[in-house]
């Protein structure tokens, strides 16, 4: 006989709000405090990362490192990578944690994500941040952004979502009868595969599933290990039980390949580039007669998002939002000729020198290193293509990989629209302008719907209400997330949702409710209090 748990109350989550983010400014306590972790990070490392299968590290002895893209003298971690042998306990651990885990009671698997938060905002913020500045060279605004506050965000705005979740039940019960509605976890195991540039992405690729019963295996980015491996540890110090949510860094081709080949995979929650990402999709689809259950595939892939300049744009504004970037950032810029040639070519100009680069070790440089040597070399690949094709590089333009992997912040200005850089994602801080006639606004709105396959991020500038909503209204597919007179990154979980659509993702939105309905499968339930006299309909009668 199953026991039952009590459930003696219906329980309301606390009062859910963002993460004060903290300035950092010379003289805070937060800027001691994080300058002591990096500086106890750099002594202590390189750190050893285990695989963490049902609660036990696996040391395979198969070891790969994770560089410190500011420094290549030195690497942040050496990690197990996982075999086939321990990818095949991950997922059946995870499997056997399921029953147990969908069955908890909703209050403690939401308490466990709460504590998971307030872990990450107090005792591990310096230090996630620490490792998400030396590994994924992120200045300390950003690694607050990132590490700390938006990782504390999923987790809390998690459990608000599905609180609301949850109590979303059918509207009408009729007489004698009750209708209710259940969340099940899916039936199998959730994939989650993270990419280097967000740690809050990683904790919130698994998150998400495992916050609604799923349990799930975790192959992090091989370039985010350690931020990756502390959030782990974090989620367990939180009270996750063991095998919910399997640690598995290692071979991404094997890894992946291994778990989408499994009869019980049942969901693929990813975060990268739009080419693995689509790679990935078919390889799903070509396994599908294997699945229980049509697999429900979620990613946020890549963009090239633009900034719209309108003649009646705010200068100074638009300028300073242009330049202060990064990873859903800016990288197409459309900027009509009255503004280009009355101050703003010079105000970007003069703000983009003003950019600093170096290891964010440095608090005053506001630029770090892009992650490795593949990005370095496509970074600066496309810079040399945009100079073959004649453009002109007014700012930047320079690179050097002798020390770390630095990119100076560069500005590309081209004649033609639809030159290489203004098309394919570039991932780097690189930025390409095209000026156009201001009779041309029309032109430009087809332009810059038509010229990519993505559809992330976008902005437009402008003080004409009617130009904005016009604008608004011509892209409204070309980008997830739209802003007015803002620069078009920095969504923030609980107020912007986040996500794009066309070659950009699935747009499931994370940071909102809508995520959450793809990692469940509802069931209805009838219950029939009063019983049935007579079989036959009434106008059965004679
Ligand atoms: N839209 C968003 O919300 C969002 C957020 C962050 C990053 N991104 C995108 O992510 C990309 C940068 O991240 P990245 O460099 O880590 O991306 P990536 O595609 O190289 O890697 C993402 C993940 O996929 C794994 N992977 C790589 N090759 C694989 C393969 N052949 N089979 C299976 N798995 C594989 C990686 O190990 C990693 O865990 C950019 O394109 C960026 O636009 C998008
Ligand atoms: N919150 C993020 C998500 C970016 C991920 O690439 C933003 O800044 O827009």
């Amino acid at each position: 006989m199953a026991s039952f748990t009590p459930q003696l109350a219906t329980f309301k989550a606390p009062v859910i709000d963002n993460e004060p983010m903290r300035s950092y400014a010379p003289g805070s306590p937060e800027r001691k405090a994080l300058v002591e972790a990096v500086a106890q990070m750099e002594k202590e490392l390189p750190f050893e990362v285990p695989c963490v299968i049902n609660g036990k590290e696996v040391k395979t002895g198969k070891l790969a490192k994770q560089p410190m893209p500011a420094t290549h003298a030195k690497h942040l971690c050496t990690y197990h990578e996982a075999d086939q042998a321990t990818v095949a306990s991950a997922i059946e651990g995870a499997l056997a944690a399921k029953t147990e885990w969908e069955a908890m009671p909703w209050n403690d698997r939401a308490a466990i994500f709460l504590k998971a938060a307030d872990l990450v905002s107090g005792k591990y913020r310096y230090k996630l941040m620490a490792a998400t500045m030396l590994g994924q060279g992120k200045n300390a605004w950003q690694a607050e952004i990132d590490a700390a506050a938006e990782l504390a965000d999923f987790f809390r705005f998690g459990v608000k979502y599905v609180e609301e979740l949850y109590s979303q039940q059918p509207v009408k019960n009729a007489a004698g009868s009750w209708n209710r509605v259940e969340y099940r976890a899916l039936e199998g195991f959730v994939l989650a595969v993270s990419p280097f540039n967000f740690t809050a992405i990683g904790g919130n690729l698994p998150g998400t599933p495992a916050l609604v019963g799923n349990v799930v295996v975790w192959k992090p980015s091989p370039a985010a290990v350690y931020s990756n491996y502390i959030i782990h540890q974090i989620l367990t110090e939180a009270g996750l039980p063991a095998g919910v949510i399997q640690f598995v860094p290692g071979p991404a081709e094997e890894v992946v390949g291994q778990a989408i080949a499994h009869p019980s995979f049942v969901s693929l929650h990813f975060t990268g580039s739009t080419f693995i990402f689509k790679k990935l999709w078919k390889d799903i689809a070509a396994n599908l007669d294997t699945y229980k259950s049509y697999p429900r595939i979620v990613g946020e892939t890549g963009g090239k998002n633009f900034h719209l300049v309108h003649p009646s744009a705010e200068i100074k504004n638009a300028v300073n939002q242009t330049v202060r970037q990064k990873c859903s950032a800016l990288s197409r810029l459309y900027v009509a000729s009255s503004i280009w040639n009355n101050g703003f070519k010079e105000q970007l100009l003069n703000e983009v020198a003003k950019l600093k680069v170096g290891p964010c070790t440095d608090f005053t440089n506001f630029i770090g290193p892009v992650i490795g040597r593949p990005a370095f070399d496509k970074i600066t690949g496309y810079i040399q293509k945009a100079k073959d094709a004649g453009s002109e590089i007014i700012a930047g333009g320079s690179a050097d990989d002798s020390t770390g992997y630095f990119v100076q912040p560069t500005v590309i200005l081209t004649k033609d629209p639809k030159s290489v850089t203004m098309v394919e994602e570039i991932f780097g801080p690189v930025l390409t302008v095209f000026v156009y006639e201001d009779a041309d606004y029309e032109k430009t709105l087809e332009l810059i719907d038509t010229t990519t396959t993505y559809a992330l991020t976008g902005s437009i500038f402008a003080s004409d209400r009617k130009a904005l909503v016009h604008a608004t209204n011509r892209l409204r597919n070309a980008a997830g997330n739209v802003y007015y007179n803002e620069k078009c990154t920095g969504a923030v979980v609980g107020q912007q949702p986040f996500g794009g659509a066309r070659g950009s993702g699935t747009n499931d939105k994370a940071g909102s409710i809508s995520i959450f309905y793809r990692f469940v499968s509802a069931r209805s339930i009838k219950e029939n209090f009063v019983g049935l006299e007579d079989f036959s309909y009434p106008s059965n009668l004679a």
